[in-house]
């Protein structure tokens, strides 16, 4: 495919994505028919219960897991029938990707931490930019310490800045902001939006209304099944929306 079909296509598609763990009478479908684009340059919140399929639709999206049934593209490039390898640079190049459990490396310090994907991808590292993202989540004066010598928080911190410190076509964030401070979870997530108004893709899963309202668009999902959607959601709106899905702002906590 050329370079402008490539820039066509979104960043993100999934056609009838189905996920379903095990096999027989304990199958457990976690994504039941999951079709979306995320479009270049849009923050999207996903919401819903616990067990609803928000990480699977994370990892499923990102190519970190394979659907059951259905296709995902990133960039107009089909994942389904590509070798390990292609996927692995498609990935390395396109996609950054803050997980729940960090995935930190405990023997790197928080500056080779964050800049180990350019590393990694042989491209050098915009040194100012990592500095000020390093700075914008409040970690500054912890350039030389490595995991084990900072909190949980600021590890999920070192986390979301090594994912935007390489400046991807798209990141993923499974709950960015869950081990912060109301300060530093607005100044992730104000990084996050300024990185979507400059052409960036940010797909992030949240309970929180507050760190959804952010986001030009919030999806619903329950029982693996896309099931509502609201455009420039406001927190309050978020919260009743979540309550009118089936569970309770405190119920999704
Ligand atoms: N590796 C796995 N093996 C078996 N079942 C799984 C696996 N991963 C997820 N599931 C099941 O798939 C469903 C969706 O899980 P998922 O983690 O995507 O939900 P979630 O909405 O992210 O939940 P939470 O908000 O609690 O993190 C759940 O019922 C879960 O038990």
């Amino acid at each position: 495919m050329d370079a402008v079909t490539a820039s066509a296509q979104p960043p993100v598609r999934l056609a009838a994505v189905r996920k379903t763990y095990g096999k027989g009478g304990g199958a457990v479908t976690a994504l039941d028919g999951v079709t979306v684009d995320f479009p270049a340059g849009t923050f999207t919140a996903v919401m819903g219960p616990s067990g609803s399929g928000k990480s699977t639709l994370l990892h499923c999206a990102a190519g970190l897991d394979a659907p059951t049934s259905g296709e995902v593209a990133l960039a107009g490039t089909p994942l389904t029938g590509l070798d390990e390898t292609r996927l692995t640079v498609l990935r390395r190049d396109r996609v950054a990707f803050v997980f729940q459990s960090f995935n930190l490396m405990p023997a790197l310090n928080v500056w080779q931490n964050v800049t180990l994907p350019d590393l990694l991808a042989g491209r050098r590292t915009d040194k100012r930019w990592a500095t000020e993202v390093i700075e914008r989540v409040g970690l500054r004066d912890r350039l030389r310490h490595r995991p084990a010598e900072l909190s949980g928080g600021q590890q999920q911190r070192v986390a979301i800045a090594r994912a935007l410190a390489a400046r991807p076509a798209v990141t993923f964030a499974d709950e960015p902001t869950g081990a912060l401070d109301t300060r530093t979870a607005a100044e992730v997530l104000g990084l996050m939006r300024h990185l979507a108004d400059t052409g960036q893709t940010i797909v992030m899963v949240t309970h929180d209304p507050v760190a959804a309202s952010y986001a030009d668009n919030v999806l619903f999902l329950v029982d693996g099944r896309i099931v509502d959607e609201l455009a420039r959601p406001r927190a309050a709106a978020v919260a009743e929306r979540l309550a009118r899905v089936g569970t309770t702002v405190e119920g999704a906590l």
